[in-house]
């Protein structure tokens, strides 16, 4: 029996429409995890490559002269939004009588690693969910490189932009081998030649700082293993398509539960396997941007060059990282210290 690893939902990189295990007939029976996955393709789309992105340009830059002021109503974005990936417009979303997000809006450029960061259950994990497709906003708009994006992720959907979303639990099949976990997508969804994904399988590993595991199950690994893992999952790609979008990439917590050393060495893989501004645009299957929700201090500084913080339903203080800690915003204060004084209250 197929189960997974502490979470209902495998990488949205994954196509849904499994009826069969094709390559794993003794092993997997996924009638568990079909029940519980939600019905839908998560690949989404459109053509246009981004234009006028320019390789002298970093992202720093480009925002800071827009982001001085912590004043969100006087806020200036860049005004050229052709290299938007995703963009959130007025979210609302509710979970019977909890209002969680309450009016959320914020853009995902190509080439940019943003940190939303924020208190517990203030809806972090529930904007990325929307931002996948894997949960539909109540009222507002998420627009995939200025489409328009109706409800859930569907099969329909143009390629075009691929969307991953990295669960904190990592998530893997516990029945499966680390091959077969990292390898699964590419077994059920390409017609590729299993030594050829294994190939892949290995290379992904490595990337990710792993040799030798790949005969392992879950059980068998460490938490920062799975972790690590999960990540050599969200970055295999199929090399014998013909085009390869680019990707964002989400994670959820990719470092929580890590020691300090481990939280580092997932810091540094999260930057490696981003490619940034033109670089991104050009390379096959490489992650154009990446979004991470954490609350680590180390991760915020590492891994993210721009923050959203999401606090009582809504974006209320954005800026670049190394304004997150010398901000005079009150919340963003007391988060950034710990303090249990002030405006959040517990
Ligand atoms: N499917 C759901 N059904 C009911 N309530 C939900 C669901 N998903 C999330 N919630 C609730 O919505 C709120 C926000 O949850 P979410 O996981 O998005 O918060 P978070 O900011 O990521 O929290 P944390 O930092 O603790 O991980 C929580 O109160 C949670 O219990």
């Amino acid at each position: 029996m197929l189960s997974l690893s502490n979470s209902a939902l495998f990488p949205v990189t994954t196509s849904y429409g499994i009826s069969r295990p094709a390559r794993f007939p003794k092993t997997i029976n996924l009638s568990s995890y079909n029940q519980k996955r939600e019905p839908r393709n998560i690949f989404c789309a459109c053509m246009a490559p981004p234009q006028n992105l320019r390789s002298d340009e970093s992202f720093a830059a480009k925002f800071e002269g827009s982001l001085k002021s912590e004043d969100l109503t006087t806020l200036r974005e860049p005004e050229d939004d052709s290299d938007v990936l995703i963009e959130c417009r007025d979210v609302h979303k509710s979970f019977g009588e909890k209002h969680i997000l309450r009016g959320v809006s914020f853009k995902i450029r190509h080439g940019e690693a943003v940190g939303i960061i924020g208190p517990s259950g203030t809806g972090k994990s529930t904007i990325l969910k929307i931002m996948a497709g894997l949960l539909a906003p109540d009222k507002g708009e998420v627009y995939i490189r200025g489409q328009k994006r109706d409800g859930l992720i569907s099969d329909e959907e143009l390629s075009g932009l691929r969307i991953g979303l990295v669960f904190q639990s990592a998530a893997l099949f516990d029945s499966l081998t680390v091959r077969e976990n990292v390898g699964f997508l590419l077994y059920e969804n390409s017609s590729m030649p299993e030594e050829q994904i294994s190939k892949l399988v290995t290379d992904s590993l490595a990337a990710v700082g792993l040799k030798g595991v790949e005969d392992r199950l879950p059980s068998e690994l460490s938490g920062g293993m799975k972790k690590r893992v999960a990540l050599a999952r969200s970055i295999i790609c199929d090399t014998t398509k013909e085009a390869i979008e680019p990707e964002v990439l989400l994670y959820d917590e990719p470092t929580a539960g890590l020691d300090p050393i481990a939280s580092t060495v997932v810091e540094d893989l999260i930057r490696s396997v981003h490619t940034e501004g033109q670089v991104a645009s050009e390379k096959r299957g490489q992650i154009a941007s990446y979004v991470v929700v954490t609350h680590q201090h180390s991760t915020i500084r590492r891994a993210v060059d721009r923050l959203l913080f999401l606090y009582e339903g809504k974006i209320v203080w954005q800026g670049m990282t190394d304004e997150f800690t010398t901000s005079t915003n009150p919340i963003v204060q007391q988060f950034a210290s710990g303090n249990l004084v002030g405006p959040i209250k517990y």
